[in-house]
């Protein structure tokens, strides 16, 4: 069967689309402006106006969403992280901008403290540097409301605090946004595999040598997983995320086996710098290994990846 290409094409068992891609990106304040990250070759900060070009050639190529990450000045960050619920924000600016010009085009917002709070934690911490669960989600509750006040048609929580799912579908329910998606991230581990996109979003420096390991999950675990997964679907979330991705796949085929839901996940700052690193040095043939990739998240059962690959996958697949 293997011999000849036309039987490898017939018993191929998984495909990707450019439908499985979904774009993240990191959006800057100001005008005219791109800002290189060094540890993710390829990928830039953009303001809006420039980010509203990136986002005509995803629709040209036919990527179905994108992803916001703010990149949030120091002089906006705060203990109370009150500018993730401002309005006026950099990222209901620039979810208005993109659903104007592209309406047609997902907007995916990520909620969650990080880029808002001095200490870089996501979420509002007491004396000891502990974060607080249901302060924090009273804040994520005002953050997801604010985005989809401005137009997101999903809001994503990363943060992984508990039943923050649940109060978000009620604020949202009770304000009448009932067509807002709920993109949870529900096993999200506690990754070093995140050392670049803190880089990007200008975090690192503000969460020092602290960590995240008394919120996202022990990489440890798998069984942990399923519950964390089962409660999101359970407090009202449309679709759920593992993350990070390749080291992470036997949790995607769990978690999709076991709930036969719309599962996501995210190939990470650290697999594109890995992969990014190796493609630059002449070790790796990069469009190989990266399409392979994502097969590999295909077969573990993702319906969808985000990748900081996507505009590349795109035409890769046109081609
Ligand atoms: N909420 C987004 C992240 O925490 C990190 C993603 C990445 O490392 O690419
Ligand atoms: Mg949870």
């Amino acid at each position: 069967m293997r011999r000849d290409e036309f039987s490898r094409r017939l018993m191929s068992e998984h495909v990707l689309t450019t439908n499985d891609l979904i774009y993240p990106v990191f959006v800057l304040d100001g005008e005219n402006k791109t800002e290189a990250v060094p540890s993710m070759p390829g990928v830039q900060r953009q303001t809006i106006d420039i980010l509203l070009k990136t986002a005509a050639e995803c629709v040209k190529l036919g990527i179905p969403a994108l992803a916001l990450f703010p990149v949030v000045g120091q002089s906006f960050k705060s203990l109370d992280a009150s500018e993730a619920y401002n309005p006026e924000g950099l990222v209901p600016r620039t979810i208005k901008a993109l659903k104007q010009a592209f309406p047609e085009l997902g907007i995916i917002t990520d909620v969650a403290l990080d880029p808002y709070t001095t200490h870089g934690q996501d979420g509002l911490i007491d004396d000891t540097g502990y974060v607080l669960n249901d302060e924090t989600v009273a804040v994520l509750v005002k953050q997801a409301l604010c985005h989809a006040k401005a137009g997101a048609d999903i809001v994503a929580p990363s943060d992984m605090m508990d039943g923050r799912i649940g109060a978000i579908r009620r604020a949202l329910e009770s304000e009448g946004l009932i067509y807002t998606k709920i993109l949870a991230y529900s096993a999200k581990y506690a990754s070093a595999y995140y050392g670049p996109f803190r880089d990007a979003v200008g975090s690192s420096a503000n969460l020092g040598k602290s960590n995240k390991y008394n919120y996202q999950m022990d990489p440890a675990n798998s069984d942990e997983a399923l519950q964390e997964v089962a409660l999101d679907i359970e407090e009202g979330a449309d679709m759920v995320m593992v993350k990070p991705g390749m080291p992470y796949l036997d949790i995607v085929r769990r978690v999709k086996d076991t709930f036969k839901v719309p599962t996501y996940a995210y190939q990470v700052s650290g697999e594109y710098a890995m992969l990014k690193a190796a493609a630059q040095n002449g070790w790796l043939d990069e469009k190989q290994c990266v399409l392979e990739a994502m097969l590999g998240f295909k077969r573990a059962g993702a319906d969808g990846i985000l990748t900081y690959y996507a505009m590349d996958i795109a035409r890769w697949l046109k081609d």
